[in-house]
């Protein structure tokens, strides 16, 4: 068994009346790359803002890297923000700063590193990602909406994190720029050694990159297995899902790179 990385045991979410989440459990070992999907509204960024902390839940237990994130100090939860890195939908960068300066802004914040120091590392990490070197000197809203993601996936990765939040990533995106988005989290993954937990809508992002997946609905996990026991699991919206037109077709590329 790998250690897992997060563990969520008898989760509740509510706003007034509204439950989102009533008993919801999972587990995310090291190493793995976790798609999570629902219909619209079914509570999947509001289980990622429990995670890392941002919505305080109404009773359950959540674990990060070993840490009770309720009951977490201050001191904790800095060691925790730092060994995690989340990737918001928006990609968030500051308009005011260059490229490689959002980059390197966590390194001067978090790890004090003299500017001169911080932005030369932000520039690998730019590499990383695959941005051309001329990108990082460029403002942000000169940016392609493919190079925001991958800059901001670079800012999400300049402390070196363990585990990694992406939520919908390829949302927006090109056909070709989603592609390349899945191959290059696939790629840090293994090069890095990251875990991925990585909420999603794109069915092409499922088969490429996710080693498992967690499907939300009626407030708690319905199925959490790999990809083709979650594919042929018998429930109204996971059936419609997965087997609609895009379902097909994204099962069909799917299995074509699969025999390239
Ligand atoms: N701050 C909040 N106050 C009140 N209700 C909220 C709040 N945040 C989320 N909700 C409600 O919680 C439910 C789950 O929202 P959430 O954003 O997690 O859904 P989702 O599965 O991510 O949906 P989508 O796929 O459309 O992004 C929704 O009904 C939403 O209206």
């Amino acid at each position: 068994m790998r250690e897992s990385v997060i563990e969520i045991r008898g989760l509740r979410n509510q706003f007034g009346h509204h439950v989102v989440h009533d008993q919801l459990d999972l587990t995310l070992p090291r190493g793995e790359i976790l798609g999570v999907v629902g219909g619209s509204g079914a509570g999947k960024s509001v289980l990622l803002r429990s995670i890392v902390g941002l919505q305080k839940p109404a009773s359950g237990h959540i674990e990060v890297l070993g840490i009770d994130v309720q009951k977490a100090s201050s001191r904790e939860r800095l060691a925790l923000e730092r060994r995690t890195g989340v990737l918001f939908q928006s990609g968030a960068l500051f308009s005011s700063m260059t490229v490689v300066e959002n980059v390197a802004m966590p390194l001067i914040e978090h790890e004090h590193l003299r500017k001169s120091d911080a932005l030369e590392l932000a520039r690998m990490k730019l590499a990383l990602v695959g941005l051309p070197g001329h990108a990082g000197d460029l403002q942000p809203a000169e940016l392609s909406g493919g190079m925001v993601k991958r800059a901001a996936l670079a800012r999400s990765l300049a402390l070196e994190p363990e585990l990694l939040f992406l939520d919908e990533p390829t949302a927006g995106l090109d056909p070709i720029g989603a592609a390349a988005f899945d191959e290059l989290i696939v790629t840090l993954r293994d090069a890095l050694g990251l875990t991925v937990f990585l909420v999603t809508h794109d069915l092409d992002t499922l088969y490429q990159a996710c080693d498992r997946i967690a499907v939300i609905g009626e407030k708690k996990i319905l199925i959490h297995d790999t990809l083709s026991q979650v594919a042929s699991f018998d429930h109204p919206w996971v059936h419609d899902y997965f087997h609609g037109p895009r379902g097909r077709q994204a099962a069909a590329v799917g299995q074509q790179r699969r025999s390239l």
